[in-house]
């Protein structure tokens, strides 16, 4: 049975990265992607501006949406300090399984818990099931449809506290109208647009971030 792109991605990692060392996963990703075949990582261009976001919020407990390979979550955990977590969920099990090589390869596993199942049957089992009490941090990458009734519902389950940063991708290309219409008009969060360029691409892309206000 022939690969998918997605394994041709792990195998250029596993043999063009060094093990452990997680910028060079990102590299070697990031080469592939740019020069063989595209693939929807987040990318080096709009990944400083998750890279900053971050640093400046500094989170114990940071959650995403949308594993896909793995590229965000190996971003996001080489900058968690020491003891902060990263969970991140992915609905696909063979993206799933991509995920986990990508990141033991990467050697963040630690700090990495990949949770498998749609993000609106995980988010209301965070607080009992995964022990969480509230979110610093949440990237939403997954389907563009769903970062609106996820946004909703991560405040129904109570895991949103005054300061939790949210951090959009997309927002321009695919695109998400419904998310940026109802966070931009909701005075509880405080919204930053960040142009940037569709990862791999010329074409014009941007993230939000979204600060709730409590
Ligand atoms: C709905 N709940 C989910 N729960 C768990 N995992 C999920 C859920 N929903 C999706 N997943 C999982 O999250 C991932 C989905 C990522 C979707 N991303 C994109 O579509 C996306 C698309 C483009 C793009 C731009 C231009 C163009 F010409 C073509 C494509 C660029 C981007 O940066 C993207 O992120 C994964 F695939 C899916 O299993
Ligand atoms: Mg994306």
């Amino acid at each position: 049975m022939n690969q998918s792109k997605e394994q041709r991605i792990l195998n250029f990692v596993l043999q063009n990265a060094v093990r452990g060392d997680p910028c060079s996963v990102l590299d070697a990703i990031d080469k592939y992607c740019s020069q063989k075949e595209w693939a929807m990582n987040v990318g080096s261009e709009k990944g400083v501006i998750l890279d900053k976001t971050v640093e400046e919020v500094s989170p114990s407990v940071a959650l995403e949406l949308g594993t896909y390979c793995g590229y965000s979550g190996v971003r996001i955990a080489r900058r968690l300090k020491e003891g902060a977590r990263l969970l991140t969920v992915e609905f696909n099990p063979e993206f799933a399984a991509i995920a986990k090589q990508m990141f033991e390869f990467a050697g963040v596993q630690d700090k990495v818990r990949l949770l498998e199942g749609p993000s609106q049957e995980v988010i209301p089992q965070l607080k009992k099931k995964y022990e969480v009490d509230t979110l610093d941090f949440v990237f939403l990458d997954h389907w563009k449809d769903r970062y609106a009734p996820d946004t909703i519902l991560l405040q129904e389950c109570n895991l949103l506290r005054k300061g939790s940063v949210l951090l959009a991708d997309n927002v321009i290309i695919p695109g998400a109208p419904e998310f940026l219409n109802y966070i931009r008009n909701n005075s509880h969060f405080q919204c930053t647009n960040y142009p940037s360029h569709l990862e791999y691409m010329k074409a014009g892309d941007a993230m939000e971030k979204a600060v709730f206000l409590g």
